[in-house]
């Protein structure tokens, strides 16, 4: 026996549900040969025992037909997650926890932060997805260095790509490059509704969910498809900034999203010659907002070239740089993140029951939805339901 043709064995061996082999899958991690006895391990992403149980009948069914005498097939899979203890509805019930990374308004940095948050969830061995709602500005591809990869489509599904040790989705992978799309309210509750129930997520302790910048009918059908655990809003320091991030968070307590807290982007400015911390736009700004509406600060992230040389190069800074002040930070930020999630499910879940339409299927609800239902009597005419 040699390595080739316990390879060349293996990628006999399909993915169960897949098209393709474990080898090419890159799921076999280690093989071991002594003599005609071979011993093999296969790290796979379910935790689904009837996987692994047909992954090692298989695998030992070709290995001993091409020459190996003794099979040993280890397989290492995640453990089954924990049960969340969320109601409501949930059209991607394989997914624990759902994390809604919001802003007021574009451009504050709120790819960057679900991106690194994600990264280091995953670092800290959570199975992590990340999911690219900003459908206007789909960059979370770029800032994971998958751009340009098409994803696998299997049957009326399509797999997540893979990067860092994530799995995500984005309609950058999914249109061709530089396209754009008008979007229309409908065609935006399909597309949020299809990213959860149409690509094959793995069973993930969490979604990190990038969504477009405003409270719109993107985080309407988030939170009216899933129970979202908990709500992040990123923000800048300046006051202009703040304004729309009271907007970000009151639409989590409208939609009874709990809110994990704030990230203060662009806090600061570490200088990558010295190391020294300047003030720029303001730093520290956010803490009032924060205690207005009973949450924290995740974290202040300072200003740092080595975030968007990250960003626009598909390097996050978390992966690239864990020991820098930044990276450290957001490591920080995912373990308290990790802790509010934990507790949530403690006492009893999230719950989206009280915010789902009052409309008849098809019709849109509109974006006031979330505030306290009343007749359809005196409606304003857009048959959404609420007025
Ligand atoms: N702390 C930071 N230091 C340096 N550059 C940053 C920082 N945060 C974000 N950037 C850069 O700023 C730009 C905008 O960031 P990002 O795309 O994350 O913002 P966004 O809020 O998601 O924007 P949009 O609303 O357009 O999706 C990117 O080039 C990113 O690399």
């Amino acid at each position: 026996m040699t390595e080739e043709i316990v390879k060349s064995a293996l990628s006999k061996v399909t993915y169960p549900g897949f098209t393709k082999d474990i080898v090419t899958f890159g799921f076999v991690k280690e093989i071991k040969i002594d003599g005609n006895i071979v011993n093999v391990t296969v790290d796979i992403t379910s935790s689904a025992p009837e996987v692994a149980h047909q992954i090692t009948l298989e695998a030992t069914e070709e290995l001993k037909r091409a020459g190996a005498g003794e099979v040993v097939v280890n397989i290492t899979a995640p453990k089954m997650p924990r049960e969340s203890s969320s109601k409501g509805k949930n059209i991607a019930p394989q997914v624990k926890n759902f994390i809604m990374v919001s802003s007021g308004k574009g451009g504050v940095g709120k790819s960057t932060t679900s991106v690194n948050l994600a990264v280091a969830l995953a670092m800290q061995g959570k199975k992590v997805g990340l999911l690219d709602a900003d459908i206007y500005g789909p960059n979370i591809p770029r800032m994971l260095g998958v751009e340009g990869i098409k994803p696998e489509v299997v049957g009326n599904k399509v797999l997540p790509i893979k990067a860092y040790g994530i799995e995500m989705m984005s309609m950058g992978s999914l249109m061709e490059e530089g396209q754009s799309l008008i979007w229309r309210g409908a065609m935006i509750m399909k597309a949020i509704e299809q990213f959860l129930r149409d690509i094959m997520w793995s069973d993930l302790d969490c979604l990190v969910i990038d969504m477009p910048p405003g409270t719109g009918d993107a985080q309407l059908t988030l939170a009216q498809s899933v129970p979202v655990t908990v709500g992040v809003t990123v923000t800048t320091p300046q006051m202009v900034s703040l304004d729309d991030s009271r907007r970000s968070l009151d639409m989590f307590k409208k939609l009874h999203i709990p809110i994990a807290g704030v990230v203060e982007n662009m806090s600061g400015f570490i200088a990558p010659d010295t190391g020294v911390e300047y003030d720029i736009f303001g730093k520290g700004t956010s803490k009032a907002m924060a205690d207005q509406f009973e949450t924290c600060i995740l974290a202040e992230i300072p200003i740092e070239p080595a975030i968007r040389t990250g960003g626009d190069e598909g390097k996050p800074v978390t992966y690239y740089a864990p020991t820098s002040e930044t990276a450290k930070r957001y490591m920080k930020a995912a373990e308290d993140l990790w802790a509010t999630i934990e507790k949530i499910n403690e006492e009893g879940g999230v719950d989206n029951q009280a915010i789902q339409p009052n409309t008849p299927p098809g019709v849109s609800a509109c974006s006031t939805a979330a505030a306290p239902k009343q007749e359809t009597s005196g409606s304003c005419g857009t048959g959404c339901g609420c007025h």
